[in-house]
């Protein structure tokens, strides 16, 4: 088999990868497992996500020669680590860093769909938006301008209507294109005024000295503002279990002092 070269951020140069990896993640009930079955037929299985008991599914499809490894997340109106679902979510957008995360939105109902791709456009830049239940915003006399939304947010739009199947190759184009890194993004990312910009451009080198540096420091910042104990606690763990696997026995080194 040929060697294939991914291009990244970090590297244009890695060898990769014959299986990329794509996250569907979005509110409850905008079409994220109707979308899963359309495009990976029969070959789904569910699974426990491990040391969760939270079920999610996996599957794969091929597209162009290449083969997606698809994971259809459990719905979720944050990442804030609320509840489990949310942390399932979170664990794998955050940690597991697929290749693209493509956000399911409910085209009757952006608004209140839009708070969960704000927090997803923070955390990644590998993310397309994929705007489904088309059909019924048409019936409602909805109309959403994709390509205005799409220069807006700085990352790709697609309409959908997933049951009739009908937006899914240009989907399946898109997220072809982002692997290969032939899309270049610019996610729209909250300014959040001068006194938290101000914390988080303080914490974000400590975090990316302590951490992985692929994690999103910005987004962690926030979330450490904001005192997710839940994430402190994932990070804690996280840390100790790179430890260990260094060989040491891990660390105690303290996390950002969170404010009450
Ligand atoms: N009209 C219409 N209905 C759709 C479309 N896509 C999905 N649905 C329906 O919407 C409902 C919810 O779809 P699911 O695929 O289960 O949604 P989900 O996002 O996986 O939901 P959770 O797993 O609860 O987060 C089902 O009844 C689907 O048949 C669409 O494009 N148009
Ligand atoms: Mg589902």
């Amino acid at each position: 088999m040929p060697l294939h070269y991914h291009p990244s951020k970090t590297d244009k140069n890695l060898p990769v990868k014959t299986m990329y990896r794509v996250a569907l993640a979005g509110n409850p009930n905008t079409g994220k497992s109707t979308l899963f079955n359309a495009l990976t037929g029969l070959r789904q299985h569910t699974g426990n996500w491990p040391g969760k008991t939270v079920l999610h599914a996996e599957g794969t499809y091929d597209f162009n020669g290449k083969t997606f490894k698809l994971i259809d997340l459990p719905g979720t109106y944050s990442l804030y680590s609320n509840s489990a679902d949310e942390e399932v979510a979170r664990d794998c957008i955050v940690f597991e860093q697929p290749d693209v995360t493509v956000v399911v939105l409910d085209a009757t109902a952006m608004e209140r769909n839009m708070n969960l791709a704000l927090q997803v456009l923070e955390i990644t830049d590998q993310v397309i938006l994929c705007v489904n239940l088309m059909d019924e915003a048409r019936k409602k006399g909805i109309w959403i301008d994709t390509r205005k939304l799409s220069a807006k947010l700085g990352v790709p739009v697609i309409p959908t209507t997933a049951r009739n199947h009908d937006g899914l190759q240009r989907l399946q184009r898109t997220i072809e294109e982002m692997v290969e890194g032939k899309i270049p993004t610019h996610p729209y990312r909250v300014h959040y005024g001068e006194e938290i910009e101000k914390r988080i451009a303080e914490m974000e080198p400590d975090i990316r000295a302590i951490f992985d540096a692929q994690l999103p420091s910005r987004w962690i910042a926030l979330r450490l503002l904001d005192g997710d104990q839940n994430l402190v606690d994932a990070l804690k763990n996280r840390l100790n279990r790179d430890g260990e696997e260094k060989g040491s026995h891990g660390t105690d080194q303290p996390l950002y002092p969170i404010e009450a």
